[in-house]
């Protein structure tokens, strides 16, 4: 069983981002500028953003933070993100999910200038993904992609299971993974919670990509030998005997799946890590348009 080491890898991506910085700074060309949008002070949105700021120090980009609190309108948002629209400082931004219930995310999404919209969630990049059109691609299926090639994993004419069907992960993998592309070319079903017998389509699967958010869901009998398994799910589940009084967890059961899995992603470790280094190459690619 070989790990997909999400945190090497990221480090690795990290490491050429930071190179090609100082190439843009030694030739006098504008420095990639990412903002992001915290709305609450939920703990694991947090820790999120607060990485994606890290990263940006890290590889030598500015960044801007704007924190709001939890009862901001949906106006007040909106019009922080057409003050980020217009200023020309700022390559990308994001607004971190989820949004406090009385905002409505979709209306949010859709206000982002498709030019800036280095989550790739607006439907100009949705649909320009697509349809094989250059665009920005949600960074959590951009770094499974990623992780998928690096390691050579095999995917042209795999049958490839995506089990969740959410906007920013399990419906673009689905796309991405169904695509003329380096790891893609795959034939690919998606299934959900309507879908019945889950576990006889999950064991006729080569590559499952588990993306559902319920801890340990995918168990070792629901898998076939040598699959590749990439876990996306992260749950912060109680545990006393954790310094910060909880465990991460995947979507996948990891100790019964690796027995079989040729290819497996550690949680944490994983995806969650190379989510912050494809969101920071989406900024660079922005920053290009501009240089
Ligand atoms: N605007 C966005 N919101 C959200 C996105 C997104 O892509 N854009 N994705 C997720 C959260 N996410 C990024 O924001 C994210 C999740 C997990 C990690 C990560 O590195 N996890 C670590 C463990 C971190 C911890 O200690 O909890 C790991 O898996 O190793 C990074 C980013 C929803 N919202």
């Amino acid at each position: 069983m070989i790990l997909l080491d999400g945190k090497k890898t990221s480090s690795d991506i990290k490491i050429e981002i930071a190179e090609e910085v100082k190439k843009i700074k030694a030739q006098g060309k504008k420095t990639p500028h990412l903002a992001a949008v915290l709305v609450g002070t939920d703990g694991a949105s947090m820790t999120y953003v607060g990485a994606k700021v890290k990263a940006c120090e890290l590889v030598g980009f500015e960044s801007t933070l704007i924190e709001l609190p939890e009862d901001t309108t949906e106006e007040k948002l909106l019009n922080e993100i057409e003050i980020l629209n217009i200023d020309n400082e700022i390559d990308g931004f994001i607004v971190q999910l989820p949004l406090p219930k009385h905002i409505d995310e979709q209306k949010v999404l859709m206000a982002i200038n498709p030019d800036k919209d280095v989550d790739g969630f607006h439907p100009t990049n949705v649909g320009r993904m697509t349809l094989d059109l250059p665009s920005f691609i949600p960074a959590t299926p951009f770094g499974i992609m990623e992780l998928l090639e690096r390691y050579k994993v095999e995917t042209s004419g795999a049958n490839v299971v995506v089990i969740g069907r959410s906007h920013i992960v399990g419906r673009p993998m689905s796309i991405l993974m169904s695509q003329k592309r380096p790891a893609g070319d795959a034939t690919v079903t998606v299934a959900h919670s309507r879908t019945k017998n889950l576990p006889e389509i999950t064991k006729k699967a080569d590559i499952i990509i588990a993306a559902l958010g319920i801890p340990e869901f995918l168990t070792g009998d629901m898998v076939k030998d040598q699959v590749t398994v990439i876990d996306v799910g992260i749950t912060r589940v109680d545990d006393v005997s954790k310094k910060r009084g909880y465990r991460l967890a995947g979507d996948v059961h990891f100790e019964s799946v690796s027995k079989k899995a040729s290819f497996i992603t550690p949680v944490p470790g994983g995806v969650g890590p190379m989510t912050i280094a494809m969101l920071l190459k989406n900024t660079l690619l922005a920053c290009s348009y501009k240089n």
